[in-house]
């Protein structure tokens, strides 16, 4: 099967020959072509250049982008897209004035949407996320990691996690799936955390390595949730089921979490609202990708992650939604790339590259995705006609996305 785009306006993240992820000042580079063709051969692209250089090939399906922009799908790779109910009251509250840790501390917060996800059937969460999978491909998504983290039981965790191996089934998108039962401490381990981390450590991770169903391990590394030493335990351990890690840190207060997350060589550390100087140097000239989540900031009135002093400091940067009940409830990439410009003061070139090539990255998956170059998976966003690809930011509550592509086939 194969697929031909021809009159593109400008192509994208074109990328001739392999990259991880970029850098410092090279994020503020996005290659691109004008006026371009696309060959897309089963689930891969094929080929790509100049309409003067466009094969005269008969294909089985032939799409004109004229005005339109194409590039790779967004490459999500922070999100919690599976759970039961929502917390909309929670929103309501700290609209009159209550903060997210005084929700938390009243048995809101996390706990709320774990006793929700534990009284709610594994076919329940699963037509109920499915809706939200759904949505997110519509915006653009052509990649996602999802966390569990509400179940923080043994069977919770498990249901959670199964239902996010049924979604990787049944979707083209491409999903990684982590395993954040270190999300926060039950009410009846308020007490014990080394019972809860023993439970984490000797019953769940051994399940959850049978059936196969995580790919990264993930901890709350927070002032009231999960301690430095209490998250190096849980790496060390997920390290021996050869789950890399990626650690959520950062978010309110900065306790030398990124250090420890570095010292284990985790893939990620996310949030990153509140950034000292020491977290900046600690992460230079290391594989650990910092992950951005500006619609959090965006929806609970924190501070924004330094973006300029981190890439002004030569560090790479991923832009991830977080989606989920509390914090987030949207998983529209296209309002994260805004946010990122809007508001972190990233251009259109850098959030792009951060929303993409190191979102795949965050991922491991960045030999497959998150650039338009020969060979990758062909997951791609053809836009509406644009002026530029600037506007993609610029009208940042528009929905300029056109038409998808997920391995390799125009979605409905
Ligand atoms: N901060 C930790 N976890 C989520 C929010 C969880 C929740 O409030 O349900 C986040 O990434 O923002
Ligand atoms: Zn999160």
């Amino acid at each position: 099967m194969q697929t031909l785009i021809i009159n593109i306006k400008e192509l994208l993240q074109v990328r001739e020959n392999h990259i991880e992820k970029v850098s410092g000042k090279e994020m503020a580079d996005l290659p691109s072509l004008k006026n371009a063709f696309l060959l897309i051969e089963n689930d891969i692209i094929k080929d790509f250049g100049a309409m003067d250089d466009c094969p005269k090939i008969n294909v089985d399906k032939t799409i004109d982008a004229n005005g339109k922009i194409v590039l790779p799908s967004w490459c999500d790779s922070h999100t919690h897209i599976v759970y039961a109910g929502n917390r909309e009251q929670e929103f309501v509250d700290r609209i009159n004035g209550l903060t997210y840790e005084e929700i938390a501390n009243r048995g809101g917060g996390i706990l709320n949407s774990a006793k929700k996800l534990n009284e709610t059937s594994e076919e329940e969460i699963y037509n109920q996320s499915k809706k939200r999978l759904e949505e997110v491909i519509s915006q653009g998504t052509g990649a996602v990691e999802i966390k569990s983290g509400y179940g923080l039981t043994v069977e919770g965790e498990l249901k959670m996690l199964r239902v996010i191996k049924k979604l990787a089934e049944n979707y083209s998108i491409t999903i990684k799936s982590t395993f954040l039962g270190a999300h926060a401490f039950p009410k009846e381990f308020k007490e014990n955390h080394s019972g809860y981390i023993d439970l984490i450590i000797d019953e769940m991770l051994p399940k959850i390595a049978e059936e196969n169903l995580a790919d990264f391990i993930d901890v709350f590394l927070e002032t009231g949730y999960f301690s430095v030493e209490e998250t190096e335990k849980i790496m060390e351990a997920g390290k021996r089921y050869g789950l890399p890690s990626k650690i959520h840190v950062n978010q309110f207060t900065a306790i030398s979490g990124i250090a420890a997350c570095v010292k284990h060589n985790a893939l990620t550390v996310d949030h990153l609202e509140i950034v000292t100087d020491e977290d900046i140097e600690v992460l230079k000239d290391t594989e650990t990708m910092p992950v951005a989540l500006p619609s959090c900031s965006f929806f609970i009135s924190i501070p924004y992650t330094p973006a300029r002093k981190m890439l002004n400091a030569g560090l790479p940067l991923a832009l991830a939604s977080d989606f989920n009940p509390g914090t987030t409830p949207s998983g529209n990439m296209n309002f994260v790339v805004a946010t990122a410009c809007i508001k972190m003061k990233m251009t259109p070139e850098e959030a792009i590259n951060a929303a993409t090539i190191n979102g795949a990255y965050a991922m491991g998956i960045s030999k497959t995705h998150g650039s338009i170059t020969r060979g990758k998976k062909a997951n791609l966003i053809i836009t509406k006609p644009l002026h530029s690809f600037y506007e993609i930011p610029y009208c940042f509550g528009s929905n300029l996305v056109e038409q998808i592509i997920l391995d390799g086939k125009l979605q409905a």
